[in-house]
């Protein structure tokens, strides 16, 4: 069998915070009895990923992706269990490590603040020693892909949000790392200029067979450059499959949005009751989940109209975000 990318087993992770009442008082004490609170971040994951796989990472705030990405990426030392890039072990290899892993990080920057951002690249150049044709040829790509021309003179404290975004991700994948992690590499950007960095993960990840792990709030992201969802939720991986079959197991999924006249409340017909389940309703505005192979939205319709009075009707195709919240909430799909 050929090697995994990654190769993780049994990965555990605790903080030891400190425990303190509030106010100075609490400090103060604090100084002489000291109480600690273990938080347990990762309670032991197992992941084989394959070289060239783009795997979405998700999960709601505080799931243990972040916990876990640092270290995959050799920043963080397990508390237990094991984790292999490419046979090495990151913590202890970091250096060696390094070479073959590329990163963007939230606030982190791998540039150099007060220099321009060509003289950023020259000097990751020496950093990871890429040989100067294969980094010229790489930079005139990255400049193309990720419209980097007017930004290369400018130093990077002077880059807006977006612009500082398309050069740390030129920056991670320009030493032509097997694995890049990037956390969270579109948010708060526009729309456009989500597309560009979707459009340039994908490519880059198809031309060199990157392996990408990518933790992101936004489904759209891993719609558009994923093949692969893990939902990790309280430290535990809870769905680890393809996104086509993420798709297909929701495939049946429809949801029935129902505006119902002013002042009149819903009743759910006895005749639909067990192939419906009541969604997150307004007051007025009812959504219902039902499987369109058990009962048709024709049918459905009919029985909702006969015993309520309707305003206003739709049928919904759940969108990936729905599909996620759904493994959360498996009752809801049932
Ligand atoms: N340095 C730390 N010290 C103590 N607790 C921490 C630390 N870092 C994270 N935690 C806690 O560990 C848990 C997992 O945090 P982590 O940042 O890995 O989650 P996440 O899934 O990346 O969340 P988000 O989507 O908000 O970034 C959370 O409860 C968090 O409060």
């Amino acid at each position: 069998m050929s090697q995994s990318a990654i190769e993780v087993r049994d990965l555990v992770k605790h903080y030891k915070i400190l425990e303190r009442d509030a106010g100075l008082k609490g400090a103060i004490k604090a100084l002489f009895s000291r109480k600690y609170r273990i938080k347990e971040a990762v309670k032991g994951i197992d992941l084989s990923i394959a070289p060239g796989e783009r795997v979405g990472y998700i999960g709601f705030n505080g799931a243990g992706k972040s916990t876990t990405i640092k270290m995959l990426a050799g920043v963080l030392r397990p508390d237990a269990g094991s984790v292999r890039i490419f046979g090495i072990d990151p913590h202890e290899d970091r250096i060696q490590n390094a070479r073959q892993i590329g990163a963007v990080f939230g606030q982190r920057t791998q540039l150099f603040w007060d220099i321009p951002v060509r003289e950023s690249f020259d000097l990751l150049r020496e950093i990871y020693e890429v040989p100067r044709a294969e980094f010229e040829e790489t930079v005139a790509w990255f400049i193309a892909r990720l419209q980097l021309e007017p930004l290369l003179d400018v130093p990077v404290r002077q880059l807006s949000l977006g612009q500082k975004m398309r050069c740390e991700l030129a920056a991670a994948f320009l030493h032509r790392p097997r694995v890049v992690y990037l956390d969270e590499p579109t948010i708060g950007l526009d729309i456009d200029i989500k597309e560009t960095i979707r459009a340039f993960i994908r490519e880059i990840s198809d031309a060199w067979g990157t392996t990408v792990i990518l933790t992101t709030h936004d489904m759209q992201d891993i719609e558009e450059v994923c093949d692969r969802v893990i939902v990790l939720d309280e430290g535990r991986i809870i769905y680890d499959d393809r996104i086509e079959t993420l798709k297909q197991t929701f495939n049946n999924e429809r949801t029935l949005e129902i505006t119902l006249d002013e002042g009149t409340t819903f009743t759910i017909p006895p005749s639909v009751t067990g192939l419906v389940t009541e969604l997150a309703s307004e007051t007025d505005t009812i959504q219902l989940a039902f499987n369109h192979h058990e009962i048709s939205s024709g049918q459905l319709i009919r029985e909702i109209v006969n015993c309520n009075r309707v305003k206003d009707l739709s049928v919904v195709v759940p969108k990936m975000e729905t599909l996620i919240r759904n493994l959360y909430q498996p009752e809801v799909s049932a």
